[in-house]
């Protein structure tokens, strides 16, 4: 299997401020904001109302130094300790607006990664889309920093934007018209021509970042992934002390990491010069503006006094103008950081929705049935075979030659079937098919029961223990007690457990729903893993168990016993192994010959 982390992004076209960008962009927001009465567009539409209600007041609070200077050239002071007391109601209500507008800035953040994190996951748990995305697909690396860090960092960026970016409309309608009617045409023009070109050219600084962003986020995917790697691995890593192997290559990873974001920043670098420039251009702008009509003779026949009075009025509107724009222009980093996220997440979107497209194609069973408990009492489907194969054949995945070719075979009820052959000739490839998540390369194959308690179950080659209680374990992965029948389902689990020969860990864990706080893969051996797999497989009780090199961490006395177990809760079995003493369970032997070649032997059983 292919590392998670190590998905490269060769081949993949550079993201950058494009149409794709646009594209992905419409759908998030879709996703953010599903129909006008959401939410979301409630909370946006608050913040609307808040921030136009702070505009309103931040003027009401910049007119007053001049008040001040008018009552106390007149030493008014009636005036005086109105204007004092109206001071500090503007004030308060500004300060309560500002906290105001923040406030619902970090709300609509957290709902915004509610809506898009749940969207993921939906797609991210429909049928097997984990599985084909992690496993199959080279072309998108670290899906789950995806889904946790990028989202995060996406709608965090998205809020800070939110707030400037919804009232400059307003703010930019009222301070043009302000300025065309006190300039004319010349200035609107001339300060719409300059944001023009500040945007052109802050455009083909942001390019190269987004590329770059995207790439970091990557490295920093991979960084991760290898420390939980050695989280996860860090006894067998122990074992073979080493510690200095896998320093050094988590420190490679981490120089990598830092090497993209020292690039980052010398790109960013290019940014904040433009940004910077033209924050201070447009200081002088409003000057220039005036100039023109002054030097072109317009106002020659003003006295110098009216002339000062008009330059100092033409400077407000102007300046607050420039002002609006140059606020956008400074959003450059964050729409350059926004950018780079709505391409990880859109890009993991557009996948998810292949694979999703492609298994429905593939086998219109999958979506909402594929998973294992859904509607189990309606659908028990046929009872007396379990699979059946006609001229099957299967490779795997990235390679041309046949593993299996032209397999006919029947699972019925009552005819317990071994699977043996090399390390590598296709045995648990053959479930992958069987389970759906390989397609065949030709042949029919068809799952005749249904999945689950009273179906079929599989139980893979490495045990999966899930987090949680005892109970959980055992009954894992049904979402909760079934059927809910409380005592008598406690003393079922009990059993089974001392059937499985692990009801040692009822005292370890203090009882079945008792919250551990280890992780059950380092406290348990292997065998009691494969044990507590058992004891679940008893509570469950299906039909027909396939079992995947499930005893290979026993005894032979031990298979003995639980082979014998799961024959007498009336299941047949579908095993793989290596070991001859299997033999004596089984009724059948498929032998996978390599090369697509295999043979199928009747066998006698104990
Ligand atoms: N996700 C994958 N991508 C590419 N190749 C794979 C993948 N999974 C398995 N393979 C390859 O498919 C071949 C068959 O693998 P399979 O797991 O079926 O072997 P097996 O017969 O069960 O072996 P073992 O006895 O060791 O369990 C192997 O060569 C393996 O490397």
């Amino acid at each position: 299997m292919p590392p998670v982390g190590r998905k490269n992004l060769m081949g993949v076209k550079k993201p950058k401020l494009d149409l794709k960008f646009v594209q992905r962009f419409a759908g998030i927001q879709r996703v953010l904001f599903p129909s006008w009465s959401s939410q979301n567009v409630l909370m946006f539409g608050t913040l609307l109302f808040v921030t136009l209600l702070e505009q309103l007041i931040i003027y009401q609070v910049g007119v007053l130094p001049s008040k001040f200077y008018e009552v106390l050239a007149d030493k008014d002071f009636d005036a005086f300790k109105g204007l004092v007391i109206l001071s500090v109601i503007l004030i308060l209500l500004n300060s309560t607006l500002k906290s105001l507008d923040q406030y619902i800035c970090s709300l609509m953040c957290v709902s915004w990664r509610k809506s898009l994190t749940e969207c993921l996951h939906r797609a991210y748990f429909q049928s097997r889309v984990y599985y084909t995305l992690n496993v199959l697909r080279e072309d998108i690396d670290n899906p789950d920093q995806r889904i946790s860090q990028d989202t995060e960092r996406l709608c965090k960026q998205l809020s800070t934007m939110a707030s400037r970016l919804i009232v400059s409309p307003f703010t930019l309608a009222y301070y043009t018209y302000q300025c065309f009617y006190s300039t004319g045409w010349v200035g609107p023009v001339s300060i719409f021509g300059y944001f023009v070109i500040g945007t052109v050219a802050n455009k083909s600084l942001m390019g190269p970042i987004v590329s770059t962003l995207f790439l970091q986020e990557k490295l920093e995917g991979d960084f991760r992934f290898k420390h939980m790697q050695i989280r996860v691995n860090a006894e067998s890593a122990a074992f073979y002390r080493a510690g200095k192997v896998e320093y050094m290559r988590t420190d490679r990873r981490l120089q990598a990491l830092l090497h993209t974001q020292r690039s980052l920043m010398n790109k960013e670098f290019w940014l904040y010069i433009g940004v910077n420039t033209f924050d201070y251009l447009g200081g002088i702008l409003s000057y220039i503006v005036i100039a023109i009509p002054i030097f072109t003779g317009v106002y020659d026949g003003l006295t110098p006094g009216e002339l000062s009075a008009l330059i100092s009025k033409n400077a407000f509107v102007c300046i607050y103008l420039i002002n609006c724009f140059t606020q956008l222009i400074d959003l450059s980093t964050t729409v350059s950081d926004v950018a780079g996220y709505t391409h990880r997440i859109g890009e993991l979107k557009e996948v998810m929705d292949d694979i999703i497209r492609k298994q429905c194609d593939y086998d219109p069973t999958s979506g909402d049935m594929y998973d294992f408990d859904w509607d189990m009492d309606s659908h028990t489907g046929p009872s007396d075979t379990a699979f059946v194969l006609d001229r099957l054949s299967y490779k795997c995945p990235f390679s041309d030659e046949l593993l299996v070719k032209d397999l006919s075979l029947k699972i019925s009820q009552g005819t317990h079937l071994l699977v043996v052959g090399n390390t590598g000739t296709g045995k648990t490839s053959l479930l992958r098919v069987l389970n759906r998540l390989w397609e065949s390369s030709s042949g029919y194959v068809e799952m005749t029961s249904c999945f689950g308690p009273r179906g079929i179950l599989f139980l893979p080659q490495k045990p999966y223990l899930t987090d949680g209680t005892l109970r959980e374990q055992v009954i894992y992965p049904l979402k909760e007690i079934y059927p809910v029948s409380g005592q008598i389902d406690d003393e079922r689990i009990i059993q089974y457990l001392e059937l499985a020969g692990v009801s040692s860990l009822l005292k370890r864990t203090g009882g079945l729903d008792e919250a551990v706080d280890w992780n059950w893969y380092d406290v348990l051996s292997p065998g009691e893993m494969q044990r507590l797999c058992f004891a679940r497989l008893f509570y469950l009780q299906p039909k027909y168990a396939v079992l995947d090199e499930a005893t290979s961490a026993l005894t032979e006395e031990a298979e003995g016993q639980l082979y014998r177990a799961c024959k007498q809760l009336g299941m047949t079995l579908l095993s793989l192994g290596h070991r001859n003493s299997l033999q004596k369970y089984h009724d059948v032997m498929l032998r996978l010959c390599g090369d697509g070649r295999w043979e199928l032997t009747k066998l006698k059983t104990e």
